[in-house]
């Protein structure tokens, strides 16, 4: 489609593949070698105070000791990425300890006593997930309450006294070891790795992140936000049941009081780690660290004779500590953009659009592109829309206008599919032909949405923002597609020169970015052959004058090339330059439907301001059939 410069594409991203690969983290740059420096420090410091600390039983003996947190870590850091937690794996984690236990113990079969606690954990994740779906209230409020539920059923089920009598087949998923390490340190190690691959190159990781970062701008890129809380719920759940039996198996003995406080530990080892409490951002690595730097303070604790109690104190701090960091990084993140806005339209030289180079495959202009057919809205007793059609053509700009309270954003989301008409049908042509159908996901028919407030996702770079919904991937074994960050970098780059953006780093997250550049990245969006219908809702709210012109070229431009646009737009002065047709609305009655030529501007500025009586509407002005 696009005939962006070859040569100038592969300097840029000669320039890009030299930048630091952690740049293109999802999660964010931030590797916490600070974690690891004082890791090391205090390890130092207590071997020269106890000198039998730095010892290889003893560092073995950390690492079983924290192997447990480290798989629950795992799951935990996919939860907080996409702005979820739980808070009640401490009580899972009891209550999975005695359902195990006791199967096993009945039974004698270790097989069947994981597959309980695998089983029991899932359905319970899945409990917590749909609990905090419904309730649409805090998880940490939801999960912490459940926390209690599941306490008090490990301590029903149990009796209050530790389960013994574990067959051997049991007890050596936690006693045995695989190559001379414990196959419990070894289960850890792999099940982390697995689940830092999965959140950082995978098209679901990536997700996560974006759900974290602005989970309506996921929504609205086609991201099903729900199920992927759920079944992170479930994972979460899941894991607590591989945390139970190795715990289980490993001390000898289920019982309701193994899961105390284990949910924070779990929790402080993941914000320590550097993943932000509210979700968007972090790293496995870091989650790593955080982990050890736990098991270290507590063997130096150990070490250094200091009772259990300040081993609580320590790592009390510790959370607090991290939890102010992280608040300290929102607050510079914050301030980073509010000067990047500020020094909107510097560094972003945005040229003239060089959309006319692009050819859409779509059919010729004036073609029928979509129907709006009998579309009402009522919002309770509130009749927002009442009985709009009117047609949308290809190569043509249609304006959308309208007083306040119109009804033009609830028309709007109707079709972009993110809202259902009470009655009517919206009706796109996806063939040559004029061949209408109904659709229920415009998107897939072609049809892309500019939002006003910027759909976009902060945390992240234009490559992931732009592929969001469509991502593409290298490798896919069943439901997990390795997401290909090369594909996506070089997809950005070109979307972004066609309109005559030039971005030096396709994976600088939007926050540092000004928000004329931002604006130019969400508009970007429909840049694309397969996008034919585009919709702008107020696509120059937030730029300046040199940003809107672009803008108003791009979409000049859409149109001759052959997208049939629908802009949503106060600006008379911008809507009168691009307007091919006219639909008015007022007090959600349509009032006008015109050709631009048909359409005086005292007649218009009229119409805008609402001053038509809409018990006996103007006869809309019919197109001209084609
Ligand atoms: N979720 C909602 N619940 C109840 N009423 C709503 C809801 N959304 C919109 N409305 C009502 O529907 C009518 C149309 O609102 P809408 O936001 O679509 O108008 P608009 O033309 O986009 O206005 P504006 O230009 O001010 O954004 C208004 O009376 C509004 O109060």
């Amino acid at each position: 489609m696009s005939t962006v410069h070859h040569a100038e594409r592969r300097t840029r991203l000669g320039r890009v593949s030299r930048r630091d690969r952690a740049t293109a983290h999802p999660g964010g740059g931030s590797t916490r070698w600070g974690l690891a420096i004082l890791i090391v420090m205090v390890s130092v410091y207590v071997q020269t105070e106890a000198s039998n600390f730095l010892t290889e039983a003893n560092l073995q003996t950390i690492i079983l000791n924290v192997s447990s947190l480290l798989i629950a870590a795992a799951a935990m850091m996919r939860l907080v990425v996409a702005g979820n937690v739980d808070l009640s794996i401490g009580g899972q984690l009891s209550l999975l300890s005695v359902l195990s236990a006791l199967v096993a113990r009945d039974t004698g079969s270790a097989v069947l006593a994981l597959a309980v606690a695998l089983g029991v954990g899932a359905v319970v994740g899945l409990v917590n997930g749909v609990a905090v779906r419904l309730l649409s209230i805090s998880p940490l409020i939801v999960t912490l309450g459940l926390s209690f539920v599941y306490f008090g059923l490990a301590y029903a089920f149990s009796d209050s006294s530790a389960v013994f009598g574990l067959p051997t087949t049991f007890l050596e998923l936690g006693l045995s070891r695989f190559a001379g390490i414990p196959t419990p340190v070894v289960i850890a190690l792999i099940y982390f790795a697995v689940c830092a691959f999965l959140l950082t190159r995978t098209t679901g990781g990536v997700r996560r992140f974006a759900i974290g970062g602005n989970a309506s701008a996921a929504r609205s890129e086609g991201i099903n936000v729900d199920r992927a809380m759920l079944s992170d719920f479930v994972f979460m759940g899941f894991t607590m049941g591989i945390v139970a039996v190795l715990t289980t198996a490993r001390i000898q003995s289920g019982s309701a009081d193994i899961g105390v406080n284990f949910e924070l530990e779990t929790l402080t080892a993941v914000i320590v780690g550097g993943v932000a409490f509210n979700g968007g951002a972090g790293r496995p690595l870091g989650v790593f660290l955080g982990v050890l730097l736990l098991g270290t303070i507590d063997a130096a604790m150990v070490f250094l004779g200091f009772a259990d109690y300040y081993q609580q104190i320590a790592k009390g701090g510790i959370l607090l500590l991290a939890l102010a960091a992280d608040q300290y990084a929102r607050h510079r993140a914050r301030m980073r953009t509010s000067a990047a806005t500020a020094d909107q339209g510097g560094k972003a030289k945005t040229h003239a659009a060089r959309l006319g180079e692009m050819q859409l495959d779509t059919p010729s202009r004036g073609t029928l592109a979509a129907r709006v057919d009998g579309i009402s809205k009522n919002y309770g007793a509130v009749q927002a829309l009442r009985d709009i059609s009117f047609d949308v053509r290809y190569g043509e700009v249609t304006c959308l206008l309208g007083d306040n309270g119109a009804g033009k954003s609830t028309l709007i989301k109707i079709l972009a599919g993110t809202l259902p008409p009470t009655t009517g049908d919206i009706l796109i042509n996806q063939s040559e032909e004029v061949d209408l159908q109904k659709t229920d996901n415009p998107r897939e028919a072609g049809l892309e949405t500019v939002w006003q407030d910027l759909a976009v996702c902060p945390n992240l770079g234009a490559a992931y923002n732009l592929a969001l919904g469509n991502e593409p991937s290298r490798i896919r074994v069943g439901p997990i597609r390795v997401f290909d960050r090369k594909a996506a970098e070089e997809a950005a780059l070109k979307r972004l020169a066609s309109i005559g953006v030039n971005l030096s780093d396709m994976f600088r997250p939007l926050s540092d970015l000004s928000g004329g550049q931002r604006q130019s990245v969400s508009i970007s969006r429909v840049v694309s052959e397969d996008v034919k219908i585009v919709l702008l809702d107020e696509p120059t709210a937030a730029l300046g004058v040199h940003q809107t012109r672009n803008v108003v070229a791009l979409i000049k431009e859409l149109a001759e090339s052959g997208a049939a646009v629908i802009l949503v737009s106060h600006d008379i002065d911008i809507v009168q330059e691009v307007a091919d047709h006219y639909v008015i609305l007022n007090r959600g009655a349509l009032v006008a439907d015109a050709r631009a030529k048909d359409m005086t501007p005292q007649k218009l500025v009229h119409l805008m301001a609402g001053l038509v009586d809409t018990e006996q509407p103007e006869k809309p002005t019919q197109l001209a059939t084609s």
